[in-house]
């Protein structure tokens, strides 16, 4: 048997339809949640892999190996992960920024970006983006990630005029793509299962190669999932979603991994990566 992460939100529909369409098999379970539960899941070994936060490795890469070829990445602007303020960046130093619940690596990203090169030091709350709350103080401004960003997207909050895409900003200053979530696989789960892992592997590779190939199809049926998001936009975002993990994807990885390092927020063992198969 073998228990199978996937994210909820539709940036998965291109891997994830195909998958629900052709795969019978009664012994792989898949569990779909969103990526902090995804990512708590994998630690605890509730589930054996899937597609997690790429930061959930680089905190503890001794539990897992990264399966090659698969992420969820972008090349410049992401479309779904960003920052709703309500004055320009710079501005933000000692204000309130609420962080989604939902996400590890954009978390992670976000203060990245604003401490080191916008050089503010805003004051963060974790939080539920979309919950009732009626917070002590607002805050100047959200992070918000998958399909709450797309919402978000489709009908902006005029009170954060300013919106930041996370993977374009990266890129503006690294020049390099975005890794923001990994296929990890447990290491324990490889002890006795490597054939099975390569299998489930393969795959979703296959899903992939065929969802990439059906985009038009699939992006109508995703589309409706999120309230005012058109099927020509829904496509759009798609292509801008990339699900590989080339070399320049895993130079990437390590690059914000060393950052993460230098700051404490990640693992010294998170590097060099460690990839299934080998
Ligand atoms: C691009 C996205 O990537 C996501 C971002 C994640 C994170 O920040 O931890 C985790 C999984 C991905 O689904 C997105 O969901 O919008």
């Amino acid at each position: 048997m073998a228990r199978i992460g996937m994210v909820n939100y539709i940036n998965m529909a291109p891997i994830y339809e195909v998958w629900k369409e052709q795969v019978r098999r009664p012994d792989w379970i898949m569990l779909d949640a969103p990526p902090a539960q995804l990512n708590r899941l994998l630690a605890a070994g509730s589930i054996d892999l899937g597609f997690v936060s790429a930061y959930e490795y680089a905190a503890r890469p001794w539990l897992y190996r990264l399966m090659a070829d698969l992420s969820i990445s972008a090349t410049g602007p992401v479309g779904s992960v960003f920052l709703f303020s309500s004055v320009p960046p710079e501005q933000l130093d000692g204000k309130l920024v609420l962080l989604t619940g939902q996400s590890d690596t954009s978390v992670c990203l976000l203060r990245l970006i604003l401490e080191e090169f916008i050089k503010v030091r805003p004051r963060y709350v974790r939080g539920e983006i979309f919950a009732p709350h009626t917070p002590a103080e607002k805050p100047a401004a959200l992070l918000a990630i998958g399909d709450e960003a797309l919402r978000l997207n489709a009908a902006p909050d005029p009170r954060y005029p300013v919106q930041i895409d996370l993977g374009e900003c990266w890129h503006q200053q690294t020049g390099l793509p975005f890794v923001f979530a990994v296929c990890a696989v447990r290491e324990d789960f490889l002890q006795g299962n490597t054939e099975v892992a390569r299998e489930i592997q393969q795959t979703l590779i296959s899903c992939r190669e065929q969802g990439l190939a059906r985009l038009s199809e699939i992006c109508t049926k995703a589309a409706a999932r999120i309230p005012l998001m058109t099927a020509a936009a829904c496509l759009r975002y798609f292509q801008s979603i990339e699900y590989d993990l080339s070399p320049i994807k895993q130079e990437t990885l390590a690059r914000f991994f060393a950052l993460l390092i230098q700051r404490g927020e990640a693992s010294p063992a998170a590097l060099p990566l460690k990839l299934f198969p080998c």
